[in-house]
């Protein structure tokens, strides 16, 4: 295979990375502070999101309750992607729309943070799921691209929206796990100052 498509990707992607710093920037140190104050208040991280988001909240979750670069306690974040019989369920008896929702009506508690990632921000079962986290005084980091569909409308103001000012679904996940490492970053350099490659 040609080799240009290729560079073309990586080139696209590592342009992207740079021109969305600046803008991202602030709101990822904004979702840091509020997933810190939720875990240091005792409350957990909830995230919801499909497909190649649904893998990304998984990674997120690895890496709270696992952990990034540095030896700590576990944090309590929790994938609401990945139980099949829950997600059967309630996609079989009521609808694929209620499966992150009814999670949340389940485990979320106020003060808890719910991490919703979706590409287009029309989502409808990610939708669902913040309208959920919101009835429940829970907050929302929102991780979107495009305009932030529906989803960044819903959001008030003591939530958070980062969104990658990119159309095309794979450059945005890939801004989103940067910024998923920036999270995790952040919240290992809140509990215990600056680290090893400062
Ligand atoms: O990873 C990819 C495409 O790169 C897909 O699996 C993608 O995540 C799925 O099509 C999702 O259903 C897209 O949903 P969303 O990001 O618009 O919420
Ligand atoms: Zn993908």
């Amino acid at each position: 295979m040609n080799t240009q498509r290729i560079l073309a990707h990586f080139h696209e992607s590592a342009e992207l990375k740079i021109q969305a710093a600046s803008a991202l920037a602030q709101p990822i140190s904004q979702a840091i502070e509020l997933m810190f104050f939720a875990l240091s208040n005792g409350n957990k991280i909830l995230a919801c999101g499909n497909g190649g988001s649904a893998a990304d909240c998984q990674h997120f979750a690895a890496e709270l309750v696992g952990r990034f670069e540095r030896e700590r306690f576990p944090l309590p974040a929790m994938s609401l992607t990945t139980d099949t019989s829950i997600m059967t369920a309630v996609g079989n008896d009521y609808s694929y729309r209620e499966i992150f929702s009814k999670q949340v009506q389940a485990f979320g508690q106020a003060g808890d943070v719910l991490l919703a990632i979706s590409t287009s921000g029309n989502s409808a079962n990610v939708i669902a799921a913040v309208e959920a986290a919101l009835e429940r005084e829970m907050r929302v980091v929102a991780l979107t691209g495009k305009d932030g569909g529906a989803l960044g409308k819903l959001l008030t103001d003591a939530d958070v929206h980062i969104c990658v000012p990119h159309t095309r679904t794979a450059r945005i996940q890939e801004v989103h796990l940067v910024t998923i490492h920036c999270i995790c970053d952040g919240i290992d350099v809140a509990l215990f100052g600056g680290d090893v490659n400062e």
